[in-house]
């Protein structure tokens, strides 16, 4: 757990608790056990405090958090305190990704040394806690406010190089840091220790306090989005500004509020659910699951489509080391693609040229001897068939082939091969170089084998892996095309384009529904709807009621928006109008008069609908489709349907997703309740039918999290 060593006159003490050197109980017991050791060893001088294997420390143990052993003694405060009041200088060597307690600890030590490959970073408000243990406290003092607030409320991590220059860190060494950390600790001399416990100091540049921290709020403001931890350690932050004790007070009572927060249990479950999602298994068939799938050995993908799809998904797989063979009908589409892949790489890599290990081709035959092909064309299904059936000809038998289709049955693209067993869906998200969700399908007949090289391939990429069963939309637009379909209701109802979103977004969404639809491109989903049966390019299907489809209520607002050519930002109106060049998106009195005609043609009378109705009709029948989805076996528990949310679809991370949301937040019981009230007043909407899971559930008054433990592997 943690060891401790003298070398002459330095006493060392090394953490050693694979895999990231948490600072369980265990650890800050020996800790402890450590220092005050040293302290009394007459032969020790100074103390270097330090981490084996691939880091110092990844600071708390998180799995602690919410249980009562976080609170035992030692505690990382008074462990934290115990070096700061070292009557020997304490050095602070930092390796890999320290974060958290870590720095802590580094801050309250006399000298803080690193290896150049370092990082360091505060992600507590990610979390939705407080760095507290004298952090909001003793950084300002050390790197100004301006540093403290960014690295504080961003949770962003800063290179060695980059904590040097701010003031963080004393040295940065290349090459055996024990070495170097003891040769240092050697070199200091304990009569100018006073004078090296930063709570002595004060914050530099307090006279332009005021001014920074306005900045700060202003930014955090418009960007935390109703989450409360960036805010409040900007508060604490501030509370620097005041003699050393006093901050550590309010420090403390800011930092138990959030500890106590929901969003701060919110946030914690989404971090263990991104975990979580990897122990997959097939609710079906829990014998396949990912303790007994082998995946294969991927060297070499095949991209095929150069669009900004098969451009995202090739720079992705070429940043992880992957080759790539891209390919391309269209020569002129295949040059602009390798030149904007180059451009984004060339953008990563500093200016420096990579060796780029991407082949680009027209030629189909040159996907021959990939190990994997990611088809990336167009959202046609005659179209994937087809390209299905030539991969099929042209590939080793042994090669996987997987679709990237946000909703296309995978086994009608399976059936075009003679090979279903290695056919599966990758559905990324755009852009997908950037984007870290990679929405897996499996078919009917997709192998174990297949299933856990599409796993192990995300997360080569950097993405985060979630498997699904196959269904039309899958999990993520399954449940996300309800939310639009409600929002039309609403308009037809009173409310404008810009309620809903503002409502949407009070509630966390960076963009409500309307705005999302005008950056994707109203046609889209236009011409989804059009392959459906549900409109045509003119109008209704013929002998089809304006207000009904397939035997619900529907809206035709956005089929008649896209009759008119309004696609959104990329025709320079949508649901709002855009000047040319500007993203902005601007009420439009057209989109009004259209609302307005609608309404009346059919008899709708315009009422006021407050905000909470406008979330609830939004995100209560999305939530009802995931409980479905559950019932239905489609993912393995509630945990994957929350990621795919947080990561593919900006649902507020401090609400915990919305299956999360349902059970903690709401209530299942209050969420039954609410279906049925707007069930009475929608009886021709099929989704506010509430799902026979939650019913089950309300009634036994269980939870999601409960049912979820018993049925993750
Ligand atoms: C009263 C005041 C008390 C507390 C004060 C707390 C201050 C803090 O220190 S808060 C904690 C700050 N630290 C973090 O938030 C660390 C978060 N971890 C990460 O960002 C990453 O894990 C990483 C360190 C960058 C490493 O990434 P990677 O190499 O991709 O590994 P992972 O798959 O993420 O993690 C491997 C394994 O470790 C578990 N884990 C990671 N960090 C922690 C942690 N801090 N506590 C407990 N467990 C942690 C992670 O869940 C994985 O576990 P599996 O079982 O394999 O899923």
């Amino acid at each position: 757990m943690a060891e401790c060593a003298t070398y002459g006159t330095v006493a060392v003490l090394q953490i050693n608790n694979p895999p990231l050197n948490v600072l369980g109980h265990d650890v800050r017991s020996q800790l402890m056990s450590g220092l005050q050791q040293a302290l009394q060893d007459k032969a020790v001088c100074s103390i270097v405090i330090m981490g084996k294997g691939q880091t110092f420390t990844a600071g708390a143990d998180v799995k602690e958090f919410g249980t009562e052993k976080v609170f035992w003694e030692p505690t990382l405060h008074s462990l934290v305190e115990a070096v700061s009041a070292s009557t020997k200088p304490v050095v602070t060597a930092i390796h890999g990704t320290t974060l958290g307690g870590g720095v802590a600890l580094a801050l309250a030590s006399h000298y803080r040394l690193a290896d150049s490959s370092a990082k360091m970073g505060l992600p507590e408000v990610q979390l939705g806690i407080l760095p507290t243990c004298g952090v909001t406290q003793r950084l300002p003092r050390l790197v100004g406010l301006q540093t403290a607030v960014r690295m504080v409320t961003s949770g962003q991590t800063q290179s060695a190089q980059q904590a040097l220059t701010a003031g963080l860190l004393d040295k940065v060494v290349t090459d055996d840091l024990l070495k170097k950390a003891v040769g240092f600790a050697r070199s200091v001399d304990v009569r100018g220790l006073e004078a090296r416990r930063v709570s002595s100091w004060t914050v530099p540049g307090a006279d332009r306090a005021e001014d920074v921290l306005d900045a700060a709020r202003k930014t955090l403001v418009r960007r935390s989005r109703g989450a409360i931890a960036p805010l409040t350690a900007l508060q604490a932050i501030q509370a620097s500004l005041l003699p050393f004790e006093t901050g550590m007070k309010r420090e403390a009572e800011l930092g138990r509020y959030l500890w106590t927060s929901w969003q701060a249990a919110a946030l914690r479950y989404a971090f263990f659910a991104e975990r979580t999602v990897k122990r997959w298994h097939i609710p079906r068939n829990k014998n396949v699951n990912y303790r007994t799938a082998e995946p294969m050995d991927i060297k070499s993908v095949g991209v095929l489509g150069a669009g900004t799809m098969g451009v995202g998904i090739t720079i992705s797989l070429l940043q992880a080391g992957l080759k790539v063979v891209l390919t391309e009908v269209n020569k002129a589409q295949l040059d602009k693609a390798v030149s904007l892949i180059q451009r984004s790489l060339e953008g990563k890599s500093g200016g420096k040229p990579q060796p780029m290990q991407l082949r680009a081709t027209t030629d189909y035959s040159q996907l021959r001897e990939v190990d994997l092909v990611i088809e990336a064309v167009f959202e046609d299904l005659a179209l994937k068939k087809k390209v299905f059936q030539q991969l099929d000809a042209v590939t080793n038998p042994r090669t996987i082939l997987a679709t990237n289709t946000s909703g296309l049955d995978i086994d009608q693209i399976a059936a075009a091969t003679q090979r279903p067993d290695k056919v599966i869906g990758t559905h990324f998200f755009s852009p997908a170089h950037v984007m870290r969700l990679l929405e897996n399908i499996y078919g009917r007949h997709t192998s174990v084998e297949t299933i856990a090289t599409a796993m192990q391939l995300g997360a080569t990429i950097g993405k985060v892996g979630v498997l699904v069963g196959n269904c039309p939309g899958f999990v993520g637009n399954r449940m996300k095309g309800l939310n639009f379909t409600e929002a039309m209701f609403l308009l037809e109802e009173g409310a404008e384009p810009q309620d809903v979103d503002k409502a949407l977004e009070e509630f966390g969404f960076a963009m409500g529904p309307f705005r999302v639809s005008d950056l994707a491109g109203g046609d889209v989903h236009w011409r989804r709807r059009i392959q459906a049966g549900l409109t045509t390019e003119h109008g209704p299907p013929p002998y089809t009621p304006v207000l009904y489809r397939q035997g619900n209520r529907y809206s035709p607002l956005a089929d008649m928006l896209c009759m008119q050519g309004r696609f959104g930002q990329k025709t320079g109106a949508g649901w709002y109008r855009y000047k040319s060049g500007s993203r902005t998106a601007l009420p439009d009195a057209e989109v009004h008069r259209l609302i307005h005609k609608h309404r009346q043609d059919h008899g709708f009378q315009r009422r006021n609908i407050s905000s909470q109705e406008i979330v609830e009709r939004c995100l209560f029948p999305l939530i009802n489709e995931g409980f479905r989805i559950l019932e239905e076996g489609l993912a393995t528990g509630p945990q994957d349907i929350d990621v795919i949310f947080l990561l593919g679809f900006g649902w507020p991370r401090h609400t915990g997703g919305p299956m999360y949301y349902a059970d903690k937040v709401v209530g299942l019981g209050n969420l039954l309740q609410s279906l049925e009230k707007y069930r009475a007043y929608h009886p021709r909407s099929a989704h506010w039918v509430p799902s026979s899971l939650l019913r089950k559930m309300a009634a036994q008054g269980t939870s999601l999290s409960i049912w979820a433990a018993g049925s993750r592997l």
